[in-house]
């Protein structure tokens, strides 16, 4: 359970959360912009440490965490720092120096995410989707067990957007747990095994997308919708009915 109040503010902008992430699951962070979930984020890899509660992560208190869990983790940054004047290859081969565990080839993960061509162009020359798929690489040089990716797919084009989500399935696959933050409905529908929907620092729920749940309830629920799907009903409609508002009042 976590409440927590950044040092300049004087509201919480967390008020007692409390969940729980299975190991091997993608589990999404979900809610609209200012929800809190980049500050649990930072909460659960240990960046935020002055919280109010207790965060266990692989089996610890995050507050001791220690240069062994950084072996273990991988982050992805909403917006990734690299050095510009350095080429791709040698930002990967810089972060990957970082760790203990360098048995990860960074020309490989620049081909999994078709940056190959761009692994000697220096990133100032990249543009936003480019980056964004290095900020992947970047973030699994470790080969981490746990994976932390805020907003994934942002900026990408779809054809790309796709094959992220394909490298993220693999990875959890091959046994990583991920934890994917994003105020995207449908790339946590295609996505996560649960999702947990963020609002004004809580949680409301945490569901299974659709198909999770035909595999867990079977094909009699196939017309029931979810919560997820409700929320994002009632999103629209809210969009719509502003946008209505909006043009019978220009008339
Ligand atoms: N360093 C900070 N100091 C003070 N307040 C902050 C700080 N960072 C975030 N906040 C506030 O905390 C609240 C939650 O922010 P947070 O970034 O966690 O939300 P979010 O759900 O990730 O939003 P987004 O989807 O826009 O990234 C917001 O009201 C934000 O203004």
């Amino acid at each position: 359970m976590v409440t927590y109040t950044y040092p300049a503010t004087e509201h919480p902008v967390l008020h007692g959360i409390h969940f729980q992430i299975k190991k091997g699951e993608i589990f999404g962070l979900l809610g609209p912009s200012g929800a809190g979930k980049s500050t649990a984020q930072q909460i659960l890899i240990g960046k935020l440490k002055k919280n109010n509660g207790s965060a266990r992560v692989l089996g610890q208190e995050i507050r001791s965490a220690n240069a062994a869990f950084y072996e273990r983790i991988g982050v992805a940054y909403e917006f990734p720092h690299f050095y510009n004047r350095f080429t791709a290859l040698e930002n990967l081969q810089h972060f990957r120096s970082l760790y203990r565990n360098q048995l990860t080839n960074p020309v490989a993960l620049l081909e999994q995410v078709g940056l190959e061509d761009a692994a000697h162009k220096k990133v100032e020359t990249f543009s936003k989707g480019m980056k964004m798929r290095l900020n992947y690489c970047r973030s699994v040089l470790n080969n981490p067990e746990l994976l932390f990716l805020d907003e994934p797919t942002s900026g990408l084009d779809p054809v790309h957007a796709d094959n992220l989500k394909q490298l993220i399935e693999a990875r959890r696959e091959a046994g990583a747990t991920i934890v994917i933050t994003t105020h995207n409905m449908q790339a946590a529908e295609q996505l996560c095994d649960r999702v947990a929907f963020k609002m004004n620092g809580q949680i409301l729920f945490i569901d299974s997308p659709r198909k999770h749940l035909y595999r867990r309830r079977g094909e009699k629920d196939a017309m029931r919708l979810t919560r997820l799907e409700l929320i994002g009903l009632a999103f629209h409609c809210i969009l719509i009915y502003a946008g209505l508002r909006r043009f019978f009042l220009q008339i």
